[in-house]
């Protein structure tokens, strides 16, 4: 199958300010040597607790947060993450959805306001913009007078739903769902859950998956990385990963959700959590 991205050991760091000045005086290393390869057509998970880094991964992913070191190829195609804006053109082809379809939505602004910004911003007719929109929404399985609607008039769900049409508009290979159905019911859940793998069956679109629900991960996604304290500590298929899992840090997380254990009792990680790195190569760039 082709490869639709490749990193490698990409880092993310976040400036830490002090002083009246507000002087950078450290860095907070939320992403540290990750590297991953996502094929078309593949489910990513990414795991971990809250606070991992799962986020930021995504985020710098799309040019939303600058890299501190790595290499990035989309479809074959090396990107500068040094350039900010070589890494907001991959936007292009790897579109990001957002944890909360509340707030990730204009509230001033009509579904078609919002659905057609991103083609009219890149010179589309508002026509043609227009047609897009219906298609997308067709698509998601909202109606058409949708268009005239305001965010707050919808659903979660529903504003999920729109959230991916506003993904889609720009024909991605690849979306980022961070958390997508987290502030759902569950069987709205279940219903994005069956959209984002229509979507990947009719168009052949990656996902990369970030969820705190294992249970999900095993069923939905082909491959899973497991991160800690902004570090991969294990990676591989899913289903076997979290039926089988060979990391300290990876057992204890599973062994936080009972019924995802079947073979063995509920139990709970008693040993020291340091450990969970101890095989996990210590990086040794600074951030200045
Ligand atoms: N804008 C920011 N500035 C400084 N630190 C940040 C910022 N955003 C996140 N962090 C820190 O970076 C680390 C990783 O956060 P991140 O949001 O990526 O984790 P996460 O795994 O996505 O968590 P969650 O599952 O709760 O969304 C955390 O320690 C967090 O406090």
């Amino acid at each position: 199958m082709k490869e639709a991205l490749r990193v490698e050991k990409i880092s993310v760091y976040y400036p830490m300010r002090s002083g009246v000045f507000s002087r950078v005086s450290d860095y907070l290393k939320a992403v540290q040597n990750v590297s991953f390869s996502l094929a078309e057509g593949e489910i990513l998970a990414v795991i971990g607790e809250s606070g991992c880094g799962k986020s930021t991964l995504a985020q710098a992913l799309v040019g939303l947060l600058p890299w501190h070191s790595g290499t990035y190829s989309v479809f074959g195609k090396e990107v500068d993450v040094n350039s900010a804006k070589a890494i907001a053109q991959v936007r292009k082809s790897v579109q990001m959805v957002f944890q909360d379809p509340y707030s990730s939505l204009n509230p001033r602004q009509t579904i078609a306001q919002i659905l057609t910004y991103p083609l009219i911003a890149r010179g589309t007719s508002k026509s043609e913009a227009l047609e897009k929109a219906k298609k997308e929404l067709d698509l998601v399985g909202l109606p058409n007078d949708s268009l005239s609607r305001y965010p707050h008039e919808f659903s979660g769900g529903q504003r999920q739903r729109i959230g991916i049409a506003r993904a889609l508009m720009v024909d991605p290979k690849v979306i980022i769902a961070d958390e997508v159905t987290s502030a759902l019911d569950v069987s709205v859940q279940a219903q994005v859950l069956k959209l984002l793998e229509k979507l990947r069956q009719e168009l052949g679109i990656s996902i990369i998956f970030i969820s705190h629900d294992l249970l999900t991960v095993r069923s939905f996604a082909d491959n899973v990385i497991v991160m800690y304290k902004g570090r991969e500590v294990e990676k591989g298929v899913a289903s076997e990963v979290l039926k089988n899992p060979q990391h300290a840090y990876t057992k204890a997380l599973i062994a936080s959700v009972p019924t995802l254990d079947f073979e063995r009792p509920p139990q709970v990680f008693t040993g020291d959590p340091s450990l969970f790195l101890a095989d996990v190569e210590t990086p040794t760039e600074s951030a200045s």
